[in-house]
């Protein structure tokens, strides 16, 4: 993992790849804004979300303790509106005996495609997610999820996605995804807000 992290940062070094910031800096750096971003989004739902639960929020990926779930590290290329994404899943993601739950597989995916969309598109949600498991993945081994940006068409934006070995090859798990822009009037700048939370490359 550490080397495939220094690979990837290296690629970094002439500015064509960005190494993205965990939700972890973003939520550190904005969490004061999550109310009024809620407000501005979802206005009836926005009522109906306990604000004490709100303040104990956590991203789901990143609710396990160290090693035991989803350890992972985004790397983003504008110009190719690529984002790959070094995964190494814990042992609390099992599913088969060995194997990966594919929920998990399903999570990781949805949230490298949904990076790909929110830099891409701004303020997004996943509409369809269609995945094909094609060979299970060894539970604790290390794979890249490579997720393109197709098409934007209008507020929807397509996304796909594979999950491979990191000698590229096997391919576990091939993905398409579909995401609508919200409220495109209430622009919130969230490419910026994300690149900016960058840590240095
Ligand atoms: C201050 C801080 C700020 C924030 C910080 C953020 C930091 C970010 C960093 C890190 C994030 C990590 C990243 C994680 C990513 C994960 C994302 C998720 O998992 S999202 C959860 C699961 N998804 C839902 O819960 C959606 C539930 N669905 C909905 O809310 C609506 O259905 C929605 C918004 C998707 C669309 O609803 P409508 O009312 O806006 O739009 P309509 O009119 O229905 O659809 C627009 C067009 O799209 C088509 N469409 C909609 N759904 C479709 C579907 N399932 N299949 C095909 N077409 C569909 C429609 O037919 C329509 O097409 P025509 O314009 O007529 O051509």
């Amino acid at each position: 993992m550490r080397l495939l992290f220094d690979q990837f940062m290296k690629k970094c070094e002439d500015g064509s790849w960005i190494h993205l910031p965990s939700y972890e800096d973003i939520a550190t750096q904005r969490s004061q804004d999550f109310s009024t971003f809620i407000h501005a989004y979802f206005p009836t739902a926005s009522e109906q979300i306990n604000k004490e639960k709100l303040s104990q929020g956590r991203i789901f990926t990143r609710s396990f303790e160290d090693g035991l779930g989803f350890e992972y590290v985004m790397f983003y290329n504008d110009a190719e509106k690529r984002i790959v994404c070094v995964f190494q899943g814990g042992p609390h993601l099992q599913g088969m005996p060995g194997f990966f739950h594919g929920g998990a597989i399903a999570t990781m995916i949805d949230a490298t495609v949904g990076m790909n969309a929110i830099v891409s598109g701004g303020i997004v949600m996943t509409a369809n997610l269609n995945i094909n498991f094609k060979r299970p993945i060894p539970l604790c081994s290390i794979v890249l999820i490579n997720s393109q940006l197709d098409k934007i068409e209008g507020r929807k934006l397509l996304v796909s996605c594979n999950v491979q070995s990191v000698d590229e090859k096997i391919l576990y798990t091939e993905a398409t995804s579909l995401f609508i822009k919200l409220n495109p009037e209430k622009e919130f700048h969230i490419k910026e807000l994300v690149l900016n939370s960058a840590p240095p490359a």
